[in-house]
């Protein structure tokens, strides 16, 4: 933890890199506007994640597939204007960044112009792993997606855990060696079994950050919809409401990074596979 007393600085690649050298553990969560982006600032989340999740939390629709790159444009913007310190991190969205590397900078520029510091893209194959370095190269810093990724929520047969079996166990370690290789900065695994999470974050030296992954990742995050309880009986397994013990929302977002940063969320059995 750092000294309190210290005015808060924003938070850098510079300074998420020191804090996963030094074992402290990274909060992320999704954020879409101005309001919340300050009341998460001020409860002490390092990353801001303007998530294609929007399109579900705050569209209404079943997928995060029908997303434009005008829509996380629009949240982004909202997300910078009320953010102080927090890393702002966007979710390239479906279809914006699959036809080739010059699309794929074509559309984070547009995010970087809106305010994003970081992109976020989905997927290991070569051509993923070819667009991460083709932006890194061009000093767009990026985060990797791997495990359930929902953009192939249609191709992967559903909302289903990966990397249960041992030969997908093995591919998904290899395509984050890769995707590492070619310079993301950040890795989000979800869905994904408690010990081969443990065993990327391990075999990494970027911060390797969890949803549905358990507490053997670098980080954790959340879509801030589900930690407000307000996905309840619907929320998947890895979501833990953090209303319940608080008595304003604020609260709520403080008790996430004290449970994120001391290791006590995610919990063993309760939220992993
Ligand atoms: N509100 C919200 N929260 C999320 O975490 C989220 C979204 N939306 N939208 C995009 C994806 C979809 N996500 C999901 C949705 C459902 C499950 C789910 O029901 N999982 C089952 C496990 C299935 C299995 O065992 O294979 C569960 O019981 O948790 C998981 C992730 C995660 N992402
Ligand atoms: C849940 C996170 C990782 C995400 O990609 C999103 O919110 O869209
Ligand atoms: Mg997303």
């Amino acid at each position: 933890m750092s000294d309190s007393t210290a005015p808060r600085r924003a938070t850098t690649l510079h300074r998420l890199r020191e804090m996963h050298r030094a074992g402290e553990k990274i909060a992320m969560l999704t954020c879409y506007d101005a309001t919340f982006a300050g009341v998460l600032d001020d409860a002490g989340v390092d990353c801001l994640l303007v998530g294609d999740s929007l399109g579900m939390v705050l569209q209404g629709r079943e997928t995060t597939l029908p997303v434009t790159v005008a829509d996380i444009a629009y949240h982004v913007a909202c997300v910078a204007r009320g953010n102080r310190h927090a890393w702002l991190l966007a979710d390239l969205p479906h279809g914006s960044y699959h036809a080739s590397p010059q699309q794929a900078l074509h559309t984070a520029c547009e995010l970087t112009r809106a305010g994003a510091h970081m992109v976020k893209l989905e997927g290991g194959a070569t051509w993923a792993v070819e667009t991460v370095r083709f932006l890194v190269e061009r000093d767009i810093p990026v985060c990797a997606h791997l495990g359930l990724t929902p953009q192939s929520v249609h191709a992967l047969g559903g909302w289903r855990v990966q990397g249960r079996q041992a030969a997908q166990a093995q591919a998904l370690l290899a395509q984050a060696k890769a995707l590492r290789d070619a310079g993301a900065a950040m890795l989000v695994l979800e869905l994904v079994p408690s010990a081969l999470a443990a065993e990327v974050a391990q075999a990494l030296d970027i911060p390797v950050i969890g949803i549905g992954a358990g507490a053997g990742c670098g980080g954790q995050v959340l879509v801030l919809h589900d930690m407000l309880g307000l996905n309840a009986g619907s929320a998947p397994r890895f979501v833990r409401n953090f209303m319940e013990g608080s008595t304003s929302i604020p609260e709520a977002v403080q008790a996430y990074v004290r449970a994120v940063k001391a290791g006590r969320f995610p919990e063993e059995g309760v939220h992993t596979y």
